[in-house]
Parts: C-alpha cells; structure tokens; sequence
C-alpha cells in the first residue's frame, strides 16, 4: 500500500521529502499547458522522479487566483490517465484535487495521499478521506481560488492558520483517522498577502510543534515574485530561498517544480546542518 510506504517514509527519513509537481493543467500559473496531454504529464513525471522526487503531486484543475473551476468529470479525465501510469513508476503519488469523487476514485487505484487545498472542510470530501486508506494533506485557505487573493485578512494569521489546521487534524481523527497518516500545510499564497505569507515562514516551528508533518508549498509563488521581482520563470533561486528557511523551521515535505534543484539545495543544507561526520 502507497500510503503506508509514504508514511513509514515521512516518519523516518532523515531529511525532507520533495514532492514533485505534475499539473495536468492547462492554465496553472507556473506551467500550465506544459503538461496537458497524458504522455506529457507521464514524460514529467517520470523526469520529476530521475531527478530525485520522493513523491509526485498530480493536479487537474489549476488553484491560481481566479483560476476558472473545472468539473469533476474534466478533472477525471485529466488526471486518471496520468496516475494510471505515474502508478508503474514506482513512487508515492498524491492527488491534489477538493472533489470527493476524484478522492474516491484514486483512493481505489491505491495513490498514497490525498492534498485538499481546502483541508476536508466539505462534509463529502472529509468523509472520502475518512474512508480513504490515504495520508492526508490538509491545507489552510482563506476563501477560495476565485476569490481568496482579493482582499486577504486576519486578526492573526498564525493563529487562524494554526487553529484551522489543528481543528481539521482532531476532526479527522475523531473520525477514525490514524494520526499518523496526516500532515498539515499553511497553504503559502492561498488567500495570504506577503505580509502574511512572512509571518507563515517565521511561524512554522509552531506549527510543527503541532506534532504533525508539515508540508509547504512556496515553488515559483507569488511571494518570490514579490521579493525578487522575477517572473515565474525566473524565480528558482529565491523558491529554493523559501524553501530552505522553510526547512530550517520545521518543513519535512517540500512541494516544488524545480525538483533536481531542490534536491541538491537540500544536500548541501543537510551537508552543513548534520553534524560533521568527518568521512
Ligand atoms: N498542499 C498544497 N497543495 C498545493 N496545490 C497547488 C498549489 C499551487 O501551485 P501550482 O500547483 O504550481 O499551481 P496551480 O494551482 O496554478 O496549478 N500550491 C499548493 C501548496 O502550497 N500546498
């Protein structure tokens, strides 16, 4: 089982997990329509994983901001073909999806994870994870796609971000699911200003103090946009910025594009952070 091979994982591994990013879009914000057709999507993927991804994220309806919704029956359509044949490549996948029938479908064709942007809010999609075998990715966002960047605000982001997450974990395992197969992310970008998004990275040590694994998404985002003025396709080095500090405060999975170079940041960081073993 996907699932038990990714948490055995997550509980063991040493250094952080990078998840690898497979939009089956054609309009995400970062690579939309590089992917679109199956054989492209399955083309990535596979060289996601040669360039060293622990695991694969596959997405068929873009979360941009104002990002038009997709059907249920076009995100199957998208993504069933790419996570039929992602399935041979031998690593955990996840599906980034906030249906319930999208969950139940690939929860059945054994994916290791679901990642609901919209953390299991809906009585039908917590009810899929419920039923699920699946570790669970709950993320924060304030409002939704269409809407959540328009005028984002807290009384205190950290708190709000962390009191929804911690109150979606004990839901979830009220309802029976094992601790163990859940693991929390702020949602960086969804529904956050700058601002916000800052206070997220320095605050993360609380809530990895949560107890859960924290997953953080902040690849090519707006945020790095923001700080370096560089356009999507020019923001690898600050992402790779992000994600560093993000690791240093307690991320143990990294959700990125740039797989090959995160892989080495990450070897150099550890390198630096362990103790020198003098070999
Ligand atoms: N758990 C989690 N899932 C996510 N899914 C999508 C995006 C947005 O990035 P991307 O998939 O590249 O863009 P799009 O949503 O436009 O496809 N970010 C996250 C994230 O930060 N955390």
């Amino acid at each position: 089982m996907q699932a038990q091979q990714l948490i055995q994982t997550w509980q063991t591994l040493s250094r952080p997990l990078v998840m690898g990013v497979v939009n089956v879009t054609p309009d995400s914000f970062s690579d939309g329509g590089q992917f679109f057709s199956p054989q492209a999507a399955l083309d990535h993927a596979a060289k996601l994983v040669g360039d060293g991804a622990d695991i694969l994220d596959i997405g068929g309806e873009s979360s941009r901001p104002g990002a038009p919704a997709v059907s249920e029956a076009e995100e199957l359509r998208r993504v069933l073909p790419v996570v039929e044949g992602a399935l041979k490549l031998g690593k955990p996948l996840s599906v980034d999806t906030t249906k319930a029938a999208v969950m139940r479908v690939v929860s059945e064709l054994g994916v290791a994870m679901l990642n609901d942007i919209s953390g299991f809010q809906h009585p039908d999609t917590f009810a899929a994870a419920v039923e699920s075998q699946c570790a669970l990715c709950v993320m924060h966002m304030q409002g939704a796609p269409q809407t959540m960047q328009a005028d984002p605000r807290y009384s205190d982001v950290l708190a709000e971000v962390e009191g929804f997450l911690l109150q979606q974990a004990q839901a979830l395992e009220a309802a029976g699911v094992a601790r163990e197969r859940i693991c929390l992310d702020p949602g960086f970008g969804f529904g956050k200003t700058l601002a916000h998004n800052l206070d997220l990275l320095h605050g993360l040590p609380r809530l990895a103090a949560l107890g859960y694994p924290l997953l953080i998404g902040v690849s090519r985002k707006s945020m790095i946009g923001q700080l370096t003025g560089k356009p999507v396709a020019q923001r690898e080095a600050g992402s790779l910025a992000a994600m560093l500090a993000a690791v240093a405060r307690g991320a143990r999975i990294v959700r990125v594009h740039d797989v090959a170079a995160t892989v080495d940041a990450l070897k150099v960081w550890a390198a630096i952070e362990e103790p020198f073993s003098g070999t």
